[in-house]
C-alpha cells in the first residue's frame, strides 16, 4: 500500500482518487473548497463534480490542509484545471520529500507562457524531470468512475518512474501503458481538447459525420506536427493518448471540450457555453497557447488559429470551417 495524495478534487481528480484507492491505496484528496473535503470526509461522496459515485471507497478521505495533505505521501497527483497550477503549487513546493513523485494528470497549456504542464509543475516545484510523470489517455471521468474498462498512458524520461506510477494506478479496470515521451503525451491531451472544441461546435452547427472526420484528421495532423516539433515521437500521436482520446473525446457528450463546442455551434455566445459547462474545458485557453507555440515552433496551426478566432472575434461554424479549409490547395 502507498499513501498517495491528490491535488484538486475535480471530476477526475476525484475519479483518480477512486482508482488508485481500487488499485490498494491509501488516498488524500486536497480541495480549496472546504464544503467538497466535508462531502468526502462525512458522506464519502463529491455530488458536484462526481454525482454518479455513490461512495467512494474508504480509503479516500479529504483534507483542506496543504501539509497534511502531501505528508508521507511517495506519489503526488497534480488535477487542477491548466491556468491555475503555477500558482496553486507553488505553496507545495517547500512541503514535498526529497523522493516524492509528481504526477500530473492536467491536459492543457499555460496561456500566459505557452508551456506545457510538465514543464509548468516541474519548475513550479523545482522538481528534478526523473521525478516527474504525466498520465493521459481515453479517459472520460464518469465512465472510469463507472468501472467500465478504460487504459491510459503513463509518460515519464525515467523507465523507474513510469512503471512506479504505472504499477500504483493498476486497478482491474484500469490499464496503464508506459512510455517515455513525455512531450508527445502532453501535446496529445492538451491538443485533442482544442479539435474537440471545433468538432463539438460542427455537430452542434448541424454537419455530420464528413466533417467531424475531416476535422478530427486535420487535428490529428497539426498536433502531429507540433508535437514533432517540440520533440514529441509521432507514435505517440497514433496511440492511446493521441488518436484514442481524440476519438473519446470528438464523440462524447461526457467532454466538456466537445460540449462547449457543440453549445458555441447552436448559437450559445461564450459566456452562455462557459456558464452551461460542467467543469474546466481547457481547450479554450489553450487554444490561444497552440497558436503561440505554432508562431514560436514555425509550425502552421488552421485548426487552433480558426478556433482562436471563434474564442477571440466570435467567429461562426461556417466561417472557422472556411479558414479551416485555407485558400490555396495544398498537399496533405
Ligand atoms: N474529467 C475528465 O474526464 C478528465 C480530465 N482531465 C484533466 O484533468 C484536469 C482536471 O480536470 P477535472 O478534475 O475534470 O476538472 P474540474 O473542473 O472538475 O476540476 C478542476 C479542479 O481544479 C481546482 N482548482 C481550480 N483552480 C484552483 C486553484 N487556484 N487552486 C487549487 N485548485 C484549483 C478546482 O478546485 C477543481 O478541483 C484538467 O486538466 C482536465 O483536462 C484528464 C482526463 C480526464
Ligand atoms: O480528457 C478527457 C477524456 O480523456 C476529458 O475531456 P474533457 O476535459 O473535454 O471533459
Amino acid at each position: 500500500m502507498t499513501n498517495i495524495a491528490v491535488l484538486g478534487a475535480g471530476a477526475w481528480g476525484t475519479t483518480f482518487g477512486q482508482v488508485l484507492a481500487d488499485a490498494g491505496n491509501q488516498v488524500k484528496m486536497w480541495a480549496i473548497e472546504p464544503e467538497v473535503v466535508d462531502a468526502i470526509n462525512r458522506d464519502h461522496r463529491n455530488p458536484k463534480r462526481t454525482p454518479t459515485i455513490d461512495r467512494l471507497p474508504d480509503a479516500v478521505t479529504a483534507t483542506l490542509d496543504r501539509a497534511q495533505a502531501v505528508s508521507g505521501a511517495s506519489i503526488v497527483v497534480v488535477a487542477i484545471a491548466a491556468q491555475h497550477a503555477r500558482e496553486a503549487l507553488q505553496d507545495f513546493k517547500p512541503l514535498l520529500e526529497p523522493s516524492t513523485l509528481v504526477v500530473s494528470l492536467m491536459k492543457g497549456i499555460e496561456r500566459a507562457s505557452d508551456k506545457r504542464m510538465d514543464q509548468v509543475v516541474t519548475e513550479a516545484l523545482g522538481l528534478p524531470e526523473e521525478r516527474f510523470a504525466a498520465v493521459s489517455g481515453p479517459n472520460l471521468s464518469k465512465e472510469v468512475a463507472a468501472r467500465q474498462p478504460s487504459a491510459t498512458v503513463v509518460a515519464s524520461t525515467s523507465p523507474q518512474t513510469a512503471l512506479r506510477v504505472a504499477q500504483a494506478c493498476q486497478a482491474p479496470y484500469f490499464k496503464p501503458f508506459v512510455s517515455s515521451d513525455v512531450i508527445g503525451l502532453e501535446m496529445c491531451g492538451s491538443l485533442k481538447n482544442v479539435t474537440a472544441l471545433a468538432v463539438g461546435m460542427s455537430r452542434g452547427a448541424g454537419y455530420g459525420e464528413n466533417t467531424a472526420a475531416m476535422i478530427q484528421a486535420r487535428g490529428l495532423a497539426e498536433m502531429t506536427a507540433l508535437g514533432e516539433a517540440a520533440g514529441a515521437q509521432a507514435k505517440t500521436f497514433a496511440g492511446l493518448a493521441g488518436v484514442g482520446d481524440l476519438v473519446a473525446t470528438c464523440a462524447s457528450s461526457l467532454s466538456r471540450n466537445y460540449t462547449f463546442g457543440f453549445n458555441l455551434g447552436r448559437g450559445m455566445s461564450i459566456d452562455e457555453a462557459t456558464q452551461a459547462s460542467q467543469g474546466v474545458a481547457e481547450g479554450v485557453p489553450t487554444t490561444d497557447a497552440v497558436v503561440g507555440l505554432g508562431r514560436s515552433l514555425g509550425v502552421p496551426t488552421p485548426l487552433a488559429s480558426a478556433m482562436s478566432h471563434v474564442l477571440d472575434r466570435g467567429l461562426d461554424c461556417a466561417g472557422m470551417i472556411d479558414e479551416l479549409f485555407g485558400g490555396e490547395i495544398s498537399a496533405e
